[in-house]
């Protein structure tokens, strides 16, 4: 296809009518739509291509490149070294005709027999001269082709002779290896003794033509009309020539016009049928640098999920700074993918079994390689898939019983205290120091002002926010963490397999800044982790396959959302991960809490009752929520230092203590009506819940 031709009757199509004009209603002078005098706007838009190919720059391709090449040599080795005592029993049966040929194609050789046609020729033809020529010809051969003969025969019988004598050892090594040879020459020619290791299939190679048929088997009316005239008139064009780019080829087009690139990925099942690939290797995308109707269509040569991925270069070696980006995975092209932990937090959506906990556990085992960061992790799935993290853990729970939740319910309001430590912290901070009013990597480093990075990661976090009596104060303390956390260096980080509004509150879902999502099945689902708009726009996680594990899309990092193969890592990895950074904490001196047996403090505030109780005086029939909450901050300002009257509604809604209006005196003394409770129906709810507990 060429590039667009304008043409004959474009300017007429595209002239408008002629304007009426309002007084006489009678159509005025027409005006060309285009002005022949008009500018060109002197841009003129120019690509480098590289210098050097991009495996020749790219050490990982490099070594991902020489790795293959390695494995294919090895393997090979290992196939025909287990089958060499059959290659040569055959080959030895094989040898007696091979010596037939050997003899009969060196008599041949000696006799000139390869000239004979020639000669007979000579003869039908009754071309003396040239039969003569041909004759001394042949004799001349033959002569030096005889000596050259014996001279063979006897040099080689003289050596085995020879060797006889002086080394029979090495008569038999040179006898195997005529009695090979010989079998070698044997072989039928369509069916050698030795075959391939490895049986290769050719993937076909993506071409003009495959990529137009694929387009066309998609559906889109505009594409197919198009493709059906040609191209030319409808914009549609490659701006360059198909290329390798990584382990696939990569195809520039301008779609016609009025297409977007969204339009393809929509239909990318589609095209994976047209292009005759799995869906796993065909990634259409829009070219952030271009216009709104260019498409990149890469088409790898295996499925994201088949392609082996180079090992995670943390793994094995080296330190984070939470500040920098990380490397944490791939994209198609396996090409490195960084993130940023700092100043954000972090969703994590997905159906079950497609990776979630193990991308979870690998920001975890990222942050632990910051010696700074304080780690804690909570797993409400109770499976333990974060136990390789316990010896760098801060706070660390596996569960979802009541103990469990109680445990969590403690350690997050010594964050949420912290929150507030850290808030006032960085207010006394001088400009100089706090530019932004957030933590900066020199804060982090001063130990003194504990403004350390804290990296909280909760796995199935629907299980805290559903929870019947905890669930709104570890609701609140949640999306408070989300919402002030980032900028006081602490990251929260949720996952779920139910993403869906109560699972993930929009308090924590409206505000994540990076946003993981694997498989989901519904638009709903994917915008609730990717954000709102996410679906219309095309980043649409509902097109993974369910072999996609640990296949996501990511956003928050860069401008535009990708699609990243996280860094597989197991629970064995994940403890060799763990090993070399709780060393590195030890030398830098933060091994707190769990990971040396320390419990949260156990702060009285579970028995809520027994502390609204203590807030309402003897004497007092009723009180108004907010005044108790009032009361509960002077009691204990750690746990209650923020509370409203809303809090003591929400804290007794799950005691069956309900709120009603209640009159009272203001502090200036006035009447007035407000919602509050009675102090009645607080010794009751501690009644029966004592007595639900000895009966348990
Ligand atoms: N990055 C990855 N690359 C390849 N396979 C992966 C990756 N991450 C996870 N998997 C595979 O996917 C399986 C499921 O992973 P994981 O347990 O993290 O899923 P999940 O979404 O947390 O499941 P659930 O919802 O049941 O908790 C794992 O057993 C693992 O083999």
């Amino acid at each position: 296809m060429t590039d667009t031709v304008v043409p004959a009757n474009f300017e007429k199509a595209s002239t408008p009518a002629p304007p009426v004009s309002e007084e006489s209603g009678t159509p005025s002078t027409p005006v060309p739509v285009d002005n022949p005098n008009l500018p060109a706007p002197g841009v003129t838009d120019e690509k480098r291509k590289p210098i050097l190919p991009a495996w020749l720059k790219d050490r990982t391709e490099f070594a991902t490149a020489a790795k293959h090449t390695a494995a294919r040599a090895g393997y090979a080795s290992m196939y025909h070294g287990v089958r060499l005592p059959w290659y040569a029993t055959q080959l030895a049966m094989m040898s007696p005709r091979g010596t037939c040929r050997f003899v009969a194609s060196t008599h041949r050789w000696v006799w000139d027999r390869e000239a004979a046609p020639l000669r007979d020729y000579a003869v039908r033809t009754e071309d003396v001269e040239e039969y003569m020529r041909l004759a001394r010809l042949r004799g001349n051969r033959v002569r030096l082709r005889g000596l050259v003969t014996v001279v063979g025969c006897v040099f080689g019988l003289g050596f085995a002779l020879w060797l006889y004598v002086m080394a029979p050892q090495f008569l038999y090594a040179f006898a195997a290896g005529g009695v090979l040879t010989m079998g070698y020459f044997g072989q039928q020619p369509d069916a050698p003794v030795i075959g391939p290791a490895v049986m290769r299939t050719e993937l076909q190679k993506l071409t003009g033509t495959i990529v137009l048929r694929a387009l066309d088997a998609i559906g889109n009316p505009k594409i197919s009309a198009a493709i059906k005239k040609g191209g030319a008139m409808d914009g549609m064009r490659f701006t360059s020539e198909i290329t390798r780019d990584g382990p696939g080829y990569r195809a520039d087009l301008d779609l016609p016009y009025g297409v977007t690139p969204d339009d393809v990925m929509d239909k990318r099942e589609a095209l994976a049928s047209g292009l005759r690939r799995k869906t796993g290797c065909v990634w259409p995308s829009g070219d952030e640098n271009e216009h709104e109707g260019r498409l990149v269509l890469w088409v790898g040569d295996k499925p994201m999920n088949e392609t082996t991925k180079p090992a995670w270069p943390l793994l094995k070696d080296g330190q984070v700074d939470l500040f920098k980006p990380v490397v944490f995975g791939n994209d198609q092209r396996m090409r490195w993918v960084e993130v940023t932990l700092m100043f954000a937090s972090i969703v994590i959506g997905a159906v079950p079994r497609m990776g979630k906990t193990f991308l979870l556990r690998l920001l975890m085992l990222i942050a632990s390689l910051d010696p700074r960061a304080m780690l804690l992790a909570f797993d409400l799935k109770g499976t333990g898939d974060f136990g390789a993290l316990e010896p760098v853990c801060h706070r660390y729970r596996a569960g979802e019983e009541d103990e469990d939740i109680e445990y969590i319910l403690h350690a997050l309001r010594e964050i949420k205290a912290e929150l507030r430590r850290r808030a006032k912290v960085i207010k006394s901070l001088p400009r100089s120091r706090c530019p932004e009013s957030k933590v900066t990597p020199a804060l982090a480093d001063d130990k003194s002002l504990g403004l350390h990075p804290i990296a909280i990661s909760i796995d199935e976090c629907q299980v805290l926010f559903e929870h019947e009596k905890y669930g709104a104060e570890l609701e609140s303390i949640c999306v408070d963490i989300t919402k002030r956390g980032p900028a006081l260096g602490i990251i929260g980080m949720y996952a779920t397999q139910r993403p869906d509004a109560k699972s993930l509150p929009t308090g924590i879902s409206a505000n994540a800044v990076l946003r993981f999502c694997l498989k989901v099945m519904n638009h709903t689902a994917n915008d609730l982790v990717l954000g709102t708009g996410a679906y219309k726009s095309g980043i649409r996680a509902t097109m993974f396959s369910r072999k996609d594990l640990g296949i996501c899309y990511m956003a928050g990092e860069g401008d535009d959302p990708r699609i990243v193969s996280s860094a597989f890592i197991d629970a064995p990895k994940a403890e060799l991960v763990v090993t070399r950074a709780r060393k590195l904490r030890e030398e830098y001196g933060n091994i707190t809490g769990h990971a040396i047996g320390e419990e949260p403090a156990k702060v009285a505030g579970l028995d809520i009752l027994g502390d609204i109780l203590k807030s309402v005086g003897v004497d007092e029939k009723a009180v108004w929520c907010e005044r108790i909450a009032v009361r509960l901050a002077k009691l204990r300002p750690d746990v209650y230092g923020e509370w409203k009257g809303e809090n003591v509604t929400a804290a007794l809604k799950p005691w069956g203590v309900s709120t009603g209006q209640v009159w009272g005196q203001t502090d200036e003394g006035e009447g007035a009506n407000r919602r509050g409770i009675k102090r009645a129906d607080i010794t009751a709810a501690i009644t029966r819940r004592d007595a639900d507990r000895a009966a348990a």
